[in-house]
């Protein structure tokens, strides 16, 4: 019943970190010993893979892809930086099979999306507020969340639109992030990756469904999930996670995909480093550069998400601020910094301190420098280009700020890039498939009966509530907030 596990590295500096993070997988596994695994070498026309035995297959990870002992594989596999993987084969399999699949390696991203134009606002609202990781209700309440959306996403769809017009009529983050996606697979490659990157967003084009239909047309064998979202909250980086895997666990292929999910990366050196040039560089634009605030302005979630739901964002949100201050300090950068909340919808109460209240306390309090940091994203979009760059200027020169100067968004900058590309490798190793074989769940006909009935229950009572709402206003307007 032996196994033999084989992989194949092409770069010999990157064994011991692989081998390390395969080992270290495959360790924890029960019932599991792992043999050494020597480094063969390799040419530039094929890649000679190196073997060891397993004492157990049950439970091994990776065993997808089957080829035989020291086999070689094709170029592509060979140019395939730390990522050539692990195949197994067991006694099912004859030796002599020379079947090798080729390794074909993708990224996804996971974004927001945001309205092209003022007609998308209201739809793109409707889908963000149907999403229960944005408005959180109780089980029992649960068939009201569509008809809520439709009614919420009508009143704020005004607003929303202003704001949009603004910017010109629409959001920029589609292009950005398609341009993020092109700059990572350049790096990508520059590190001798070959990977397509795709790009999956929340509530708008290129929708999530689209971007896994592509990874399965292209026959894609191992995935990295990357959120654009440095820190993780349940809201965003958490939401587009749940989706995905409700996806994948539906699908017989998308099941079985090995798949490795970064689930937020704030910490990265090269990030870190990266936001510090971007403050460096603001800072020197300021006569007395010493004597700025520098203001980190993060979007905000309702206080429920972190105190009830157990949402680590706050807590990501500080740390991030405290390693870009002290990547700051060492470069003999020792202004004072604060932190505060912006973008907060609905009536219930979001995290503290507000980014409006803050501004104003610093200028009543005599502040008259300031250089406002977004902090939670990494393009520019609506909150960085409409509310910091326009509302929340105009109320900080009203409270008395003299110097208002703004850090742009990460973008494109080259050492970000690169350093999400070394996470996208680093994490390539670690990747096991999002629900175990067989896991695709079919609905019994009971099941099928109680959404049936459910549909029939949301149906109902989404009408009730919006007849109720339509002709008694007073009600509607405790809606008031999200306008
Ligand atoms: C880390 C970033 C974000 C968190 C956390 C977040 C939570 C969150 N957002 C809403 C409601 C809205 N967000 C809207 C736009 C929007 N949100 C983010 C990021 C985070 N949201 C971005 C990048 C964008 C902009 C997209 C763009 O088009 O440029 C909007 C729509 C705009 C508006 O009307 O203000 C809403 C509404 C909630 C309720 C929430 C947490 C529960
Ligand atoms: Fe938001």
């Amino acid at each position: 019943m032996a196994t033999k596990l084989v992989y194949g590295i092409q770069d010999p500096t990157t064994v011991e970190k692989c081998s390390e993070l395969y080992y270290t997988r495959l360790a924890r596994l029960p019932k599991i010993s792992v043999k050494c695994c020597p480094f063969e070498g390799y040419n530039n026309e094929s890649l000679r893979v190196s073997s060891c035995d397993l004492t157990d297959t049950r439970h091994v990870p990776f065993g997808r892809q089957l080829i035989s002992g020291s086999a070689r594989s094709r170029n592509s596999v060979g140019k395939t930086f730390c990522t050539t993987g692990v195949w197994t084969f067991d006694q099912h399999v004859s030796e002599s099979s020379s079947q090798v699949t080729e390794n074909k390696v993708g990224v996804l991203l996971l974004n927001l999306g945001g309205p092209e134009t003022l007609n998308d606002v209201q739809p793109f609202l409707f889908n963000l507020f149907a999403d229960p990781d944005i408005i959180r209700l109780p089980r029992l309440f649960r068939f009201l969340q569509k008809p809520l959306a439709q009614l919420i996403s009508v009143l704020r769809a005004p607003k929303s639109k202003e704001g949009y017009a603004s910017i010109g009529g629409g959001s920029p983050l589609r292009k950005i992030t398609d341009e993020q996606a092109q700059a990572l697979k350049m790096a990508l490659e520059a590190k001798k990756l070959h990977a397509n990157v795709y790009v999956a967003m929340r509530y708008w084009y290129p929708f999530t469904e689209e971007a896994v239909h592509q990874i399965k047309n292209d026959r894609i064998t191992r995935l990295v999930v990357l959120p654009l979202y440095p820190q993780y909250s349940i809201s965003t980086s958490g939401s587009s996670i749940r989706l995905l895997q409700s996806i994948f666990k539906e699908d017989t292929y998308l099941s079985r995909l090995p798949v490795s999910i970064i689930q937020s990366w704030y910490q990265r050196e090269g990030y870190i480093k990266s936001m510090a040039n971007l403050i460096e560089k603001e800072l020197k634009i300021f006569s007395r550069p010493e004597e700025v605030i520098i203001f980190f302005s993060a979007h905000g979630v309702p206080v429920t998400y972190v105190e009830d739901a157990g949402d680590p964002y706050k807590d990501e949100m500080e740390d991030c601020i405290s390693l870009i201050m002290n990547e700051l300090k060492s470069r003999g950068i020792d202004n004072n910094h604060t932190l505060a909340y912006q973008s907060r919808v609905g009536p219930v109460q979001w995290l503290k301190p507000y980014t409006d209240d803050v501004l104003v306390e610093l200028g009543q309090k005599g502040v008259k420098n300031l250089l406002a940091v977004p902090i939670s994203f990494v393009s520019e979009h609506i909150e960085t280009l409409e509310e910091i760059d326009m509302e929340y200027r105009e109320l900080a020169l009203e409270s008395g700020i003299e110097n208002w100067g703004r850090v742009p968004a990460l973008g494109c900058t080259s050492s970000f890039i690169s350093d999400l590309a070394d996470a996208v490798i680093e994490a390539l190793p670690l990747a096991t498939a999002i629900s175990p074989e067989n896991s695709t769940k079919k609905n019994t006909s009971a099941e099928s009966n109680t959404n049936i009935l459910r549909y029939v229950f949301a149906l109902f009572f989404g009408s009730v509530l919006a007849f109720i709402l339509l002709f008694f206003p007073k009600l509607a307007s405790s809606f008031k907030n999200y306008i």
